[in-house]
């Protein structure tokens, strides 16, 4: 029933008469870019499940995707437990039959000095950040296997591409998902299951006004100046938006995207630093 063969994978394809809408898991989609991502993958014609920790947000997330012509369901889950990640998977793959794209989307950031963090946060963001991802290629890989292929999409950073003062353990997670997802192309190419991930810059959502804070608190300056610091230094000269990396990631779970592999690609507005 599953069409994908690389080259050649067909959002919606159609199979005796009868057109089949794909289907696109994101998580982190309450808020911020994953919404945003799970929004326009709506647009680009998937059924979604809007996973995320809040219950309410992700309610919110999937009630507006039932109005853009495709079906969603909220799921709650914790994808930092590989058992909620497996209940994740059972219940998308029980609802929509085929998994053909996961955005491991949701994430944390921490702000202060490598000296001043604690072991227990420093593995509470790997748990968050890093352990999620792997449990989410390991729980999908086997049904889009057996489907004949998929899209894996994580979420780098230019944390990925190099470390940020006061970002430290962040910056390390988005590192580790980098390697992942090099790792990880490699070992399911030949199931035709691409995996790619998003690497943003500084994004307009609850995450930056959290880290805005706590860095503006430990610069002793006025909140939002930490933040326009960095925007100050991104040559499109202005903040980036949901919608900017929603973009990138629609490309990325399109048809277009079939040849690109364990890549992370920047999608940052033209940050001088990277
Ligand atoms: N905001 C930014 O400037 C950038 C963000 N990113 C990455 O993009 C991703 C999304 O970031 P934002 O939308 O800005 O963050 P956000 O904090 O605004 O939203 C994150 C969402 O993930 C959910 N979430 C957190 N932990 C979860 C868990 N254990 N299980 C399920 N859901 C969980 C939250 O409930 C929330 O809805 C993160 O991985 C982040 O590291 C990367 C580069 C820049
Ligand atoms: C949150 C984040 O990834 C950056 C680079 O600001």
């Amino acid at each position: 029933m599953f069409l994908k063969a690389l080259p050649g994978y067909l959002l919606n394809p159609t199979i005796g008469g009868t057109t089949m809408t794909k289907t696109a898991i994101v998580t982190g989609a309450g808020q911020g870019i994953g919404r945003g991502i799970a929004l326009q993958l709506a647009k680009d014609g998937f059924n979604i499940v809007v996973a995320d920790l809040n219950e309410k947000t992700a309610a919110t997330t999937a009630a507006e995707i039932k109005n853009l012509n495709v079906d969603s369901i909220p799921v709650v889950a914790d994808v930092s437990d590989e058992e909620a990640f497996q209940h994740l998977i059972a219940t998308a793959k029980d609802h929509f039959e085929t998994i053909d794209v996961l955005v491991n989307n949701a994430g944390i950031a921490q702000v202060g000095l490598i000296e001043e963090t604690s072991k227990e946060d420093f593995e509470k963001i790997f748990r968050i950040n890093v352990n999620s991802i792997f449990f989410g290629i390991k729980a999908v890989a086997p049904v889009m296997r057996a489907q004949g292929g998929g899209t894996i999409i994580n979420a780098g950073s230019i944390a990925s591409h190099k470390g940020i003062e006061l970002l430290g353990p962040y910056s390390a997670t988005k590192f580790a998902i980098r390697g992942l997802t090099q790792a990880a192309a490699q070992e399911l190419a030949k199931d035709h299951i691409t995996v790619n991930a998003y690497a943003p810059g500084i994004v307009l959502t609850p995450m930056w006004d959290l880290i805005d804070k706590r860095m503006s608190e430990i610069h002793g300056v006025p909140i939002g100046a930490s933040r326009q610091k960095f925007i100050d230094g991104i040559a499109l000269g202005r903040g980036e938006q949901p919608e900017d990396v929603a973009g990138l990631v629609s490309f990325l779970a399109s048809d277009k995207a079939g040849y690109i592999t364990g890549q992370t690609i920047i999608v940052d507005g033209g940050i001088d630093y990277v």
